[in-house]
């Protein structure tokens, strides 16, 4: 498994268009029930052309701290691991490469809030440990904290479609994360996500946006659908934004499946356009301590 890419540029270019699937499943308090709905999200998608496949976060398990060592899976356990096999599995059937979404993993005692990349041979090519836990308080009150320990690695990966990079949900909100990977060649960032009704709203698309404008590249979220029951309601609208910070396919709350196209020519065309890279002043806004500067200017 490799959580860092070493292919060219020429080799990622190579794979000028695909179809993304968005799996927005609507996750349910069985966990087989949940296996079940996304192995065939999965394959319905992969009929309909999609070669690469992201799921949500958290989709075998109620997003709850509760929820989580319950069912939280350790990974070297194979037959203890029916997500993560699920996973291998329908990614090699199908030939496909899937963002795992995330799921509660277990190791040894601590849990980590995981998103797992499958090549379309079936094996674990990256391993993504949410790095910015989700810590709210006001009209919402949430504190991942309790339950995970945060990751503490960007991932980026190498795959049939090309190279890209992992973060979940809370480190969409972390620009130095994506910068990073857009410095070491990512053209796709996917997220998978599940904000709520009160950040959902006023943040969710913009936050995608963001990321994608300030480094012209694609960015890919995938939220579980709304339910209305649950203790923390979800605001869905898993969404494909374009380098120029256009949203190509979204959705509403329920569950669904978008498919939509990636063609990387496009970044290369906002690249060639507008370029940042090149007109970025890094000599003037370097992360520093410069409060004596500041302080003699006055
Ligand atoms: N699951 C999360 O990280 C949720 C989040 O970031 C939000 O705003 O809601």
């Amino acid at each position: 498994m490799a959580s860092s890419a070493s292919a060219s540029k020429s080799d990622q270019h190579q794979i000028a268009k695909f179809k993304i699937a968005l799996c927005q499943i609507s996750v349910s308090l069985d966990k087989n029930t949940n296996i079940d709905r996304a192995r065939k999200m999965i394959k319905d998608a992969a009929k309909m052309g999609a070669k690469l496949i992201v799921l949500p976060e958290m989709w075998n398990c109620p997003y709850a701290n509760e929820n989580f060592p319950i069912y939280a899976e350790d990974f070297d356990i194979r037959e203890l691991s029916p997500s993560f096999m699920m996973l291998s599995d329908v990614a090699r059937s199908e030939g496909v490469t899937v963002v795992g979404g995330s799921i509660p993993e277990r190791c040894g005692e601590r849990l980590y809030n995981t998103c797992c990349v499958f090549g379309t041979d079936g094996n674990l090519i990256a391993k993504h440990r949410k790095i910015h836990l989700f810590d709210l308080t006001g009209d919402v009150c949430f504190k991942e904290s309790e339950s995970f320990t945060a990751g503490n690695r960007p991932t980026i990966v190498d795959t049939d479609v090309g190279r890209i990079g992992i973060g979940i949900c809370h480190d969409l909100r972390f620009p130095e994360l994506a910068m990073l990977y857009r410095e070491r060649g990512a053209d796709l960032i996917c997220y998978p996500g599940a904000f709520n009704m009160s950040t959902g709203k006023l943040l969710w698309e913009l936050v995608q946006r963001a990321r994608a404008v300030d480094n012209q590249l694609f960015v890919a979220t995938c939220s579980p659908a709304r339910d209305s029951s649950g203790s923390y309601m979800i605001w869905g609208h898993s969404t494909l934004v374009g380098p120029f910070g256009e949203v190509i396919a979204t959705s509403e709350h329920q569950e669904t499946t978008i498919i939509a196209e990636i063609d990387y020519s496009m970044c290369q065309l906002r690249r060639e356009n507008l370029p940042l890279e090149k007109q970025k002043r890094g000599d003037i806004y370097q992360f520093v301590d410069c409060t004596n500067e500041l302080n003699s200017q006055q």
